[in-house]
C-alpha cells in the first residue's frame, strides 16, 4: 500500500507524482527510537523558533546506527524503487548538520559524497544559489564539477523548515517565496544537470510547507506540527 501526499494548490500535479512510503512501510520501532532522542529548545536561537536538537541523537551509538541505517535501508528498498533506477550516484548534504549524516550514507551506499556548503569555503570554481532560512538568509555554493549531468542524486539533510517563519499558504505578495536551504541544494543539484530522486530529513516542520517547494518526493523520518 501507497499513499499520496497532497501539497500546496501550486503544486497539485507535482504532488500527484510524489509518492510516499506509507506508514505500514517503514520501521515504526526505528522512528520511535530516534524521536525518543530528540530534543526541544524553546526561543533558540531566537524568540519564536522552537529549535529540534538531534545531536542526542548522536551521543548514542545504537541510536546513530538506527538512523543511518534506516535512512539507508529507505534509499535501497523505496527511493530506487519509485525511480525506477538501480543506483544512486550522489549524496548531497547540506552545511554544516547535513554532513553528520551525508558522507556515512554515501558509504553505505557506494556513492560518492557532495557538499553544498555556506559560500566562501570551498575552492575551485563554485556555482552558488541564494536562500531564506526559518531564521535568516544566506547562500550556498556546490563545486562545479562535483556532479555530471544526468547522474541520480539524493540530498540529506537535518531538517527541512522552509526558509519562511509565515506558511506557505499565508505569504503575501511582498514576502519573499523562494525556499530554504533544501531548495538551493536542488537548484545547485538542477545546475549541474544532476536528478534529484528524493529530498531526505531526520525532521519535517510540516506546517511550514516547505516540501511545497521542491522539486522531488521528500521523506522525513520525523513529521512535527507543532
Ligand atoms: O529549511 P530551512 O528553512 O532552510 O531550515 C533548515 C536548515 O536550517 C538548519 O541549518 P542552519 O542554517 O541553521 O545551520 P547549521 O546546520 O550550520 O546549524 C538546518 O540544519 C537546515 O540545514
Ligand atoms: N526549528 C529548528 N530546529 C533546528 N534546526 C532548525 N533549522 C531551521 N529551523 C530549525
Amino acid at each position: 500500500m501507497r499513499m499520496i501526499y497532497g501539497f500546496g494548490c501550486k503544486n497539485v500535479i507535482l504532488s500527484l507524482l510524489f509518492i510516499r512510503p506509507a506508514p505500514s512501510e517503514i520501521d515504526m520501532a526505528d522512528v520511535d527510537l530516534i524521536k525518543s532522542r530528540l530534543t526541544s529548545h524553546p526561543d533558540f536561537p531566537k524568540k519564536g523558533i522552537v529549535f529540534l536538537d538531534i545531536f542526542p541523537i548522536l551521543r548514542e551509538p545504537l541510536v546513530f546506527e538506527t538512523l543511518i541505517t534506516h535512512l539507508a535501508q529507505h534509499i535501497t528498498s523505496h527511493t530506487l524503487g519509485i525511480s525506477q533506477t538501480k543506483k544512486i550516484d550522489v549524496i548531497v548534504a547540506l552545511d554544516a548538520r547535513g554532513f553528520l549524516l551525508g558522507p556515512i550514507v554515501a558509504l553505505r551506499l557506494g556513492a560518492a559524497f557532495v557538499p553544498v556548503r555556506k559560500a566562501g569555503k570551498l575552492p575551485g570554481q563554485c556555482i552558488s544559489a541564494s536562500y531564506e532560512k526559518e531564521y535568516g538568509t544566506d547562500s550556498f555554493e556546490m563545486q562545479a564539477d562535483a556532479i555530471k549531468p544526468g547522474q541520480n542524486v539524493v540530498v540529506i539533510d537535518d531538517l527541512l523548515a522552509t526558509g519562511n517563519l509565515v506558511p506557505h499558504e499565508k505569504l503575501t505578495a511582498t514576502d519573499s517565496s523562494k525556499g530554504g536551504s533544501a531548495h538551493a541544494a536542488g537548484e545547485l543539484v538542477a545546475k549541474q544537470g544532476g536528478k534529484t530522486l528524493e529530498y531526505i530529513f531526520i525532521i519535517e516542520l510540516l506546517f511550514l510547507k516547505g516540501s511545497s517547494k521542491l522539486d522531488a518526493p521528500v521523506y522525513s523520518v520525523i513529521q512535527t506540527d507543532d
